[in-house]
Order: C-alpha cells, then sequence, then structure tokens
C-alpha cells in the first residue's frame, strides 16, 4: 500500500498540525509492507521505492526462542541467552517496525504518521522502548536511542542511508566486547543476529553500538555525545591496570591494520616475505580474542590466512585454515559451506591456488 502525503492518517499524532515533514515533500511516500499479521512502515524517497519490490514473498517469524528480555541492573532491560548460543548461530531473525530516510529532516510528524499505521500492539512496544535522549519529545527521543542505521538497494549513498527500528533488538545492549553482530539484508528486508563467540546459557547478549576498536576514553565519549549514556560494559569497567593494557591492544590492532596490504599486492611483492600477511593477521586474531572483538572481522582474519597459505600452494596449512573458516560458517550457509568443503577436498581446486609462486614479482 502506497500513500502520498494527501492521505495522512490523523488517528495518531502528538503534533501541531503545521509542524513541517518529509511526508509533506511530494518526493516522498509512505509504504506498507505486510509480512504476515506484522506491519512493516516505512517512509520512502520516489527514487528509494521504485527499486524496492511491492511485496515481500517471505515472512520471517521468530520462534527461536534463544533469548529473553530481562533487567540488566543500570542498563535497563537486555538480552539474555536462554542456552548455550554456539559463536555463528542466529540469535534473531526480525523484520523492522520503522524506516525512515537519515536525512536530518525528518521529523517528529513524520515518525508519528508511520506509528499511525503500525498495529496497536506493536505502536505500544514502540512508545515502551528504552528512551535515553534528553528531548522534549518522545517519540524522537525513542527513535533516536533505538534506530540502526541501514541501506536500502538504491545506488546513490545519500539516498541508501535509511534509520531504522526493530522491536526485539532495540533491547540488546551495547559492549566494547560485543558477543553478537547483526546485519542487513535488504532482499529480504531482515536483520540478522548471530553470535560472534560461544555464549554461554544466562549470559547478556551484546552488540556494538560504535567502533569498539578504539581506546576507552575515546569509546565513552563517543557513547556520550552520540547515545547519553556512560558504558558500563565488562570492558570499561575493568580495574584500572587492566584497562591500560587493553588501550594498548586496541592501539596494536588499528596499527596492524594500517600495516596490512591487499592479498593481491601481497601475492606479487618480492619485498614482503612469505608469512608477512600470515603473522599481521594472526596477530590480529590473538588481540581481538583477547578484547572480546572478534565481530566478523575475526573470520575475515581466518579467511584471509587461509587464502595465503593457498596462495603458497601449503596443502596442509590450507586445510587446516579452511577448516577453521568453516567452523565458523552459520549452517544455514549451505551453499558456502558446500564450496569450502570441495577445497578442503582438493586444494587445486581454490581459485588463487599457488598465485603467491607464480605471481611474486609481477607488476600490479
Ligand atoms: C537500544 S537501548 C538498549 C535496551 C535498553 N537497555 C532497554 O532497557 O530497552 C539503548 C539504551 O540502553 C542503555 N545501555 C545500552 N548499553 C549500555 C551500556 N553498555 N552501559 C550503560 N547503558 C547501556 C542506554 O540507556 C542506552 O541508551
Amino acid at each position: 500500500m502506497t500513500k502520498t502525503h494527501r492521505r495522512r492518517s490523523s488517528r495518531f499524532s502528538y503534533l501541531p498540525k503545521d509542524h513541517p515533514t518529509l511526508l509533506s515533500r511530494a518526493l516522498y511516500v509512505t509504504q506498507i509492507f505486510h509480512f504476515g499479521d506484522f506491519k512493516c512502515a516505512t517512509l520512502l524517497h520516489e527514487g528509494v521505492k521504485k527499486c524496492l519490490p511491492r511485496v515481500f514473498n517471505q515472512t520471517y517469524r521468530d520462534r527461536l526462542a534463544k533469548f529473553e528480555t530481562r533487567h540488566a541492573r543500570s542498563k535497563g532491560l537486555g538480552m539474555f541467552a536462554r542456552c548455550g548460543i554456539p559463536a555463528g548461530s542466529i540469535i534473531l531473525v526480525e523484520h523492522p517496525l520503522l524506516i525512515m530516510p537519515r536525512t536530518s529532516s525528518a521529523t517528529v510528524s513524520d515518525i508519528s504518521c508511520l506509528l499511525s499505521e503500525v498495529h496497536p500492539k506493536e505502536r505500544t512496544e514502540f512508545m515502551n522502548l528504552a528512551n535515553s535522549q534528553p528531548l522534549e519529545d518522545p517519540l524522537k527521543a525513542i527513535m533516536q536511542t533505538n534506530r540502526l542505521l541501514i541501506d536500502l538497494p538504491v545506488d546513490d549513498p545519500e539516498l541508501a542511508a535509511h534509520h531504522a527500528v526493530f522491536l526485539k533488538i532495540s533491547r540488546c545492549n551495547h559492549s566494547c566486547s560485543p558477543n553478537a553482530h547483526w546485519k542487513w539484508d535488504s532482499a529480504s528486508f531482515t536483520l540478522t543476529l548471530e553470535a560472534v563467540r560461544d555464549i554461554g546459557p544466562s549470559e547478556e547478549i551484546t552488540i556494538q553500538y560504535i567502533d569498539s576498536s578504539v581506546d576507552r576514553q575515546q569509546r565513552l565519549d563517543r557513547l556520550r555525545s552520540w547515545y547519553n549514556f556512560d558504558c558500563l560494559c565488562p570492558s570499561c569497567t575493568l580495574p584500572r591496570k587492566s584497562i591500560i593494557h587493553s588501550d594498548f591492544a586496541r592501539e596494536e590492532l588499528s596499527h596492524l591494520t594500517e600495516l596490512m596490504v591487499s592479498f593481491e599486492a601481497w601475492c606479487a611483492s618480492e619485498e614482503l616475505s612469505d608469512d608477512y600477511m600470515i603473522r599481521m593477521h594472526q596477530r590480529a586474531l590473538e588481540l581481538r580474542e583477547a578484547e572480546g572483538l572478534q565481530l566478523f572481522e575475526s573470520r575475515k582474519h581466518i579467511d584471509a590466512i587461509a587464502m595465503c597459505y593457498g596462495a603458497l600452494g601449503d596443502v596442509a596449512m590450507f586445510r587446516y585454515w579452511t577448516k577453521k573458516a568453516r567452523s565458523l560458517r552459520a549452517p544455514s550457509y549451505v551453499g558456502g559451506c558446500v564450496v569450502l568443503d570441495q577445497w578442503m577436498m582438493d586444494p587445486r581446486r581454490f581459485p588463487v591456488w599457488g598465485w603467491r609462486n607464480s605471481r611474486r614479482g609481477d607488476v600490479l
């Protein structure tokens, strides 16, 4: 269902009627997507709307019940594992309730209009979400506290960037050593939350709201100025001596990232040693594990090490690291796992097998 501003609903509005809205500009329309009995209300630029299907075929209903929502001390509510969740498993798949352009001109009236389109139960759930912003209007404050940044599939990056609010993941607190990571898929209009390391029964499930690879002071400053809270995660509440150690480790991690070169450049380089990239990625893995910063980057380091051994034509080490890479893939990643299995059986089928040996000295 697509609506223009002329057909705006006034069933749910907190605002003076003359408040300027994006909807009052002809280029923006509201569109409601139905996922079974769940409604997702979106405010879309015409250019974005054209790129989206009118309906999505699949509906995801989360019946996995791998987590529960309960009090997380001074952090308010939080998500907690009901059972052990192995690294790489899916914790939650969820459709958004609201989607709005990231542009700063989206207003309280725009939020109010979208909320008038969703089911009353979900509207109430939205109104009960956390609000930690010192803003006068609760709608804007709730939106700012809980929104995630997603991209919709359009070429123009300005138009692609949107804010979305999801009811379940909104209860997930931040940690500077998070044990879960979310990703957005615009083809299915879903967010998937995955464990990045093993999560124990009753352990709190956390994500990162900011890039946590910087030192503690920078993290605290960013969380305070962007999200208006003082971080109480395990990494920020360590004793002083351990914080100094952790700050050094995160600084080394950033430095390593700067020293890394592309796979192609390493294959062609005569100056860099055979184990240059492997040592870098192994050290980065060690630091990530010590700091609880596995995220998807750990998987990237493991993939990169497997690729390096493949490029060196080292059968045993290639198999060892490819097996590790495979163990971190979600079981749902069927196609990818089949390919990894084929490479382990016959490493010569790996597309860049022996590349470094044959390309060393190539001019890129
Ligand atoms: C998206 S909500 C997360 C769920 C929220 N705790 C609730 O009760 O619904 C974000 C808010 O939770 C709190 N929060 C999240 N992570 C925190 C942390 N590491 N330390 C302190 N407060 C945190 C802050 O108040 C923040 O604005």
